[in-house]
């Protein structure tokens, strides 16, 4: 048999931050190209053995058996003792105990022991920009640039253990998980994988990402806005976040095994979240840095929200604000994608124009030709949003006592949006320490100057502790079914 790989991006929430925690906001979402990468193949009888051969001790072996001495009979997966591995890793052992009980649940005893029967071989592996790249670099004696980076093999050993990894926010567990659990439901046989190869929204999908959202719910603990499984599920999007009461009996696991199915069924009204589609502008690329500082989300989380609850009125007015800004943000966007659809030949001259002019001076050309108008005006009217949208996200900051765009990432920021052929920028998520992106005109070569790309690797190459990532919107959307030989240097991972 074949292997069965699988694969889900990471994220960036572009706008939306905080905001998209409450039910009444959304967030723009965007896909990244990088990707973790779920392979399953035939095992040893009865052993379900996970690896991720990026890491040191990250082989973990587990045993299964089906537990029937409750009313609902769930399947246990037990970690085998494994004299040469010590680590444990909650959100694989959680996956596979979830996943295979639904598909106890769907299947039945006899066709899960069938499909288990020859045990299961799965060996997990993230693209690089998932993790920071920047020692990796310097032991190369290679400068922070994206042609580096490309020089670096892929899926590259990341020289230390799980927890002692620098992440750089692409939001690893949810695209982990949601890679495992979806290849495990192939595997079962519970969606099927024709259902992973085209574009658009499938019930396959809706199911793949309830159980996922569950899942990354309770090996994180706690149940967040979930924008980031939803990235890894559908793509990119504007998120609208599901009312966490639909889990909330499943999350209580000292209450005894419930059955899964009824809550997590695609066919359950009760996820009302809603996925709208979004994507960039044609010749535009989002660049993403990796700070090499890292925020701790949850504590920053804590403290928004707490000002927010003690400050109702005021509060109220911020979010509506920020919230207006976003969805114009969106829809601008769209805009730009509609005028490239309507005239593409105009829409480049446009985007040419811009690459070589900072943003204040794209409205400024006297001459400016008359068809050039509405997409230059675009381009503006979202430049200016995203400087709007930074200036609302640090007054949240200021009156929540909460460095959501700290005085560097500032620095960094208002450096960045001046160069030419620089759209806009802001903190991704939550903000903190850990992260800032860009929207950067990308026209095909040549163009007149330097392409802004290079500009902004040029500038930020004088900020110390900044590197790009590789990651660009994901051309897939989110979850997908790869060819184990399509991927570069995928089969190479496999022990
Ligand atoms: N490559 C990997 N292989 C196996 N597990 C991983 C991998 N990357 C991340 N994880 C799991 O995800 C957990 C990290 O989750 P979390 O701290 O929520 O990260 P993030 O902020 O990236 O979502 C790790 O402890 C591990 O269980
Ligand atoms: C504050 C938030 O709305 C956005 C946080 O986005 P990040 O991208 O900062 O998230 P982490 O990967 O967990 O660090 C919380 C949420 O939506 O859950």
């Amino acid at each position: 048999m074949s292997a069965i790989v699988v694969s889900s991006p990471g994220k960036v929430l572009l706008a939306g931050g905080y905001l998209v925690l409450d039910p009444a906001y959304s967030g723009l979402v965007v896909s990244t190209s990088s990707r973790f990468y779920t392979v399953i193949q035939p095992g040893s009888a009865h052993k379900i053995i996970v690896r991720s051969p990026q890491f040191v001790d990250a082989t973990w072996s587990y045993s299964w058996t089906i537990d029937e001495s409750s009313q609902v009979p769930t399947v246990r997966v037990t970690q085998i003792e494994n004299p040469a591995s010590s680590s444990t890793n909650k959100f694989v052992q959680l996956a596979l105990q979830k996943t295979l009980s639904l598909a106890l649940e769907v299947k039945g005893a006899a066709e899960l022991s069938q499909v288990l029967t020859h045990g299961l071989d799965i060996t997990i592996a993230g693209d690089n920009d998932f993790y920071s790249q920047r020692d990796q670099l310097a032991k190369l004696g290679l400068p922070s640039e994206l042609a580096s980076l490309s020089k670096i093999p892929p899926f590259s050993h990341t020289g230390v253990r799980l927890p002692d990894v620098s992440k750089t926010g692409l939001g690893s567990s949810a695209a982990l998980i949601t890679s495992l659990v979806t290849a495990l439901l192939v595997q079962t046989g519970i969606i099927a994988a024709s259902a992973l190869t085209g574009q658009g929204i499938t019930p396959a999908h809706r199911f793949a990402h309830n159980i996922s959202q569950f899942i990354h719910c309770l090996a994180q603990g706690k149940v967040g806005s979930g924008f980031d499984v939803a990235a890894a599920v559908f793509g990119s999007q504007i998120y609208t976040r599901f009312n966490p009461v639909v889990i909330q009996h499943l999350m209580d696991d000292t209450a005894g095994p419930q059955p899964l199915l009824p809550t997590l069924s695609p066919e359950n009204v009760a996820w009302d979240y809603d996925v709208q589609p979004f994507k960039l502008p044609p010749h535009t690329r989002i660049l993403l840095a990796d700070i090499h500082a890292g925020s701790n989300t949850p504590l920053l989380v804590g403290q928004v929200l707490k000002w927010r609850q003690q400050n109702s009125t005021e509060a109220h007015s911020l979010w509506t604000a920020i919230d207006q800004l976003n969805t114009s943000l969106g829809q601008t966007l769209a805009r730009l994608s509609e005028l490239h659809e309507r005239d593409p030949t105009v829409y480049l001259e446009a985007i040419r124009y811009i690459s070589s002019l900072q943003s204040v001076q794209w409205l400024a050309n006297p001459n400016m030709k008359e068809q050039h108008t509405s997409c230059l005006e675009a381009f503006y009217e979202a430049h200016l949003l995203t400087e709007q949208i930074r200036a609302k996200m640090r007054e949240m900051g200021r009156l929540s006592g909460v460095d959501i765009e700290p005085a560097q990432q500032t620095k960094l920021l208002d450096a960045s949006v001046s160069l030419a052929g620089v759209i806009g920028g802001g903190v991704p998520g939550a903000g903190g320490f850990d992260a800032v992106w860009l929207l950067v005109a990308e026209p095909p070569l040549p163009i007149y100057g330097m392409p802004p790309l290079n500009c902004v690797e040029r500038l930020w190459s004088s900020f110390t502790g900044v590197t790009p990532l590789l990651s660009a919107e994901s051309a897939a959307q989110g979850a997908c079914l790869e060819n184990l030989d399509a991927v570069p240097g995928l089969r190479a991972t496999l022990a």
